[in-house]
């Protein structure tokens, strides 16, 4: 089974709009498992632009739900995580200005010390997942730093996808996905956990969750903007019935 974890960071981001106390993400948190949710996904961020600190600490206290904590590789990150003890902790890059995540980790350059890191949080019972393109160099250093997941970067392939009109057989998209199934293909070689996320949605989710060997999807904005609709726990519903639908039919030929 390919397990969801539905990143509710946007629901802060509305919430911060207004610097109020509503929506509250850790009651999304509690929806999204109501509605199938395998775990929830946070991305505590420098600069605390959507999700704060206190929220980490609810979701731990007031819930049990599996939690995927997204951080920058700093010492104060790394602080919170040994404290909040998430069940697994994922490293990304951050920058200030971006809208978003626009890449992945870049292990190569910076091993040693992120070794480090991997060897604190495995310390305080925290598995260690790296956010990182899908790249095999980088697949093999986060081996080497031992992380014991990598989360391929799904967004150039979702870029592509988009700006070709969701025409999943036009060639940039053929192309992205084929970098996901190799570096896939290589994760679990070296005996990692392969997840994939990032800018995935109700149409472009399908052909990921067909890639052998995947084992968690992390998906945030998606579901957040059609919970609005449909309220949380139809949108994870939905998300989780386009996951089974494709893990069912197996790994495209
Ligand atoms: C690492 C990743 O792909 C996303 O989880 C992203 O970093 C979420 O952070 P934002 O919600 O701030 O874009
Ligand atoms: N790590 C990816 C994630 O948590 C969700 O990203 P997005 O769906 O909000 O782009």
């Amino acid at each position: 089974m390919i397990e969801l974890g539905v990143n509710i960071d946007h629901v802060a981001t509305v919430r911060q709009a207004r610097r109020t106390w509503e929506p509250d993400p850790v009651w999304a948190a509690v929806e999204a498992h109501l509605g199938g949710a395998d775990g929830i996904t946070v991305h505590l961020r420098e600069d605390r632009r959507h999700i704060q600190d206190e929220d980490v600490r609810r979701l731990r206290e007031l819930t049990h739900i599996k939690l995927n904590l997204e951080m920058a590789a700093t010492d104060e990150m790394v602080g919170i995580a040994c404290a909040l003890k998430p069940e697994m902790a994922m490293l990304v890059p951050e920058g200030r200005h971006e809208v978003t995540t626009e890449g992945g980790l870049d292990i190569v350059s910076q091993e040693s010390r992120l070794r480090g890191v991997v060897a604190r949080l495995a310390d305080s019972g925290i598995v260690t997942s790296v956010f990182i393109d899908a790249e095999l160099p980088q697949v093999e250093a986060a081996r080497r730093i031992g992380a014991r997941v990598c989360e391929i970067h799904t967004g150039p392939y979702a870029h592509a996808f988009h700006a070709r009109g969701r025409d999943a057989e036009s060639p940039p998209v053929v192309a992205e996905l084929a970098r996901i199934r190799a570096a896939g293909e290589a994760i679990l070689a070296c005996g990692m956990r392969f997840n994939a996320g990032h800018a995935l949605n109700y149409f472009n989710v399908q052909a990921v969750a067909r890639l052998a060997g995947v084992r968690e999807l992390h998906i945030g904005h998606a579901i957040v903007s059609r919970a609005m609709f449909v309220g949380m726990r139809e949108a994870v519903r939905e998300m989780k019935r386009l996951i089974r639908e494709a893990a069912a039919a197996g790994p495209a030929k």
